[in-house]
């Protein structure tokens, strides 16, 4: 049974959950919609459970909700901080489930990370809060998974100008070895290959054009190739996207978050998933965000949510089958 946190109730999470449970109610994957039922039951049977087991037995007649209760009314569209602590329960709940063996994997509706963070909260998302609500702070690793392509970011949501200064050849072992062991044990990939990007216009141009290949990429590359690794690299970005060279790696190691992500989301918006590696349980999102601006107004896809829930559901599995 997965578990499908709240998102921010003024984004489209409502809309696209009632939409992924018309598409997977006979079908499955099921989940439980862990947020405030109101959210959920304006064109849908529900019914409030109290566990994820409670939930696998109604899944094919109603959604299930374990309910969380909002400060103040969601309006579609105007997201307010004051229901920050229930997008925020909502995620801490959810782990709880999935560690205490209730519930198999986690996969989350968007939140927006203005909205949470009006209220002090410490991450600039989930993937890190995931991360230290499982007791392994630091050790995330985010990855954006679609039928065309697979991209992970060695540094992901700071500044461009900060992320050249942040890149360092531990933050590429860490990125790098987290990627391989999951590739091989949740992707079930026996030996993945894992493609670098350079960091500068034309990977540096062996030194004319910025020297972090030289001096960062080059030398770490080496290092995981010593200890047995299939990466090679680093190659120029801008080439690094086309068919020809996607279909010769499993995923592509890029060094900020946009150089991966705008391939990514060009490639496969509609069915792109946010996988967090590096955690001891599974978790998926849609590779969106709240789309605030079309949030209330019943267009939008659940797509990416179908495809998260789904992906959910093959990585546990395989993670089952590699112990
Ligand atoms: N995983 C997450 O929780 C996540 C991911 C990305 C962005 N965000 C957050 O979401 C908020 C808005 O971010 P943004 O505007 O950059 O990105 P966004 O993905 O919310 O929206 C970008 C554009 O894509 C459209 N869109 C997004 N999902 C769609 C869907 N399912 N169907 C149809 N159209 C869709 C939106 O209408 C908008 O025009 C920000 O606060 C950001 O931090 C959260
Ligand atoms: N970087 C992702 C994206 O742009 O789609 C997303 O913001 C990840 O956010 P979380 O850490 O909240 O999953």
């Amino acid at each position: 049974m997965l578990v499908l946190t709240q998102g921010d109730p003024a984004g489209i999470g409502p809309e696209i959950t009632q939409k992924a449970w018309l598409a997977t109610r006979h079908s499955g994957p099921a989940f439980v919609f862990l947020g405030a039922p109101e959210l959920v039951q304006n064109a849908l049977p529900i019914q409030i459970v109290q566990t994820p087991a409670q939930a696998a037995e109604v899944f094919a007649h109603a959604l299930p909700v374990i309910p969380l209760n909002l400060a103040t009314p969601a309006i579609p569209g105007t997201p307010d901080s004051h229901n920050a602590p229930s997008v925020i329960e909502s995620i801490a709940q959810a782990v709880g489930l999935v560690q205490s063996g209730q519930a198999s994997a986690v996969v989350t509706n968007p939140i927006s990370k203005e909205v949470v963070q009006k209220t002090g909260f410490a991450h600039p998302g989930h993937t890190s809060y995931l991360a230290e609500l499982c007791g392994v702070p630091g050790q995330d690793v985010m990855m954006l998974a679609g039928p065309s392509l697979r991209v992970v970011p060695v540094t992901v949501h700071v500044a461009l100008r900060k992320a050249i200064t942040q890149l360092k050849p531990a933050l590429i072992y860490k990125t790098a070895r987290t990627v391989h062991r999951a590739l091989q044990r949740d992707f079930a990939l026996a030996a993945p290959r894992i493609a670098v990007a350079g960091l500068n216009p034309h990977a540096g141009e062996n030194g004319l054009m910025g020297t972090e290949e030289h001096d960062i990429i080059i030398p770490a590359l080496k290092t995981l190739q010593a200890e047995g690794l299939h990466i090679t690299g680093p190659y120029p970005p801008d080439t690094l996207f086309t068919p020809q060279a996607r279909a010769r790696y499993d995923v592509a190691l890029c060094m900020y978050h946009d150089q991966g992500l705008i391939p990514l989301k060009t490639l496969d918006m509609a069915e792109g998933v946010n996988v967090t590696l590096g955690l001891p349980i599974i978790r998926t999102s849609p590779d969106h965000g709240t789309a605030f601006d079309i949030a209330g107004r019943n267009v939008a896809e659940p797509t990416s949510l179908l495809a998260a829930l789904r992906l959910a559901a093959t990585l546990v599995e395989n993670r089952k089958n590699a112990q």
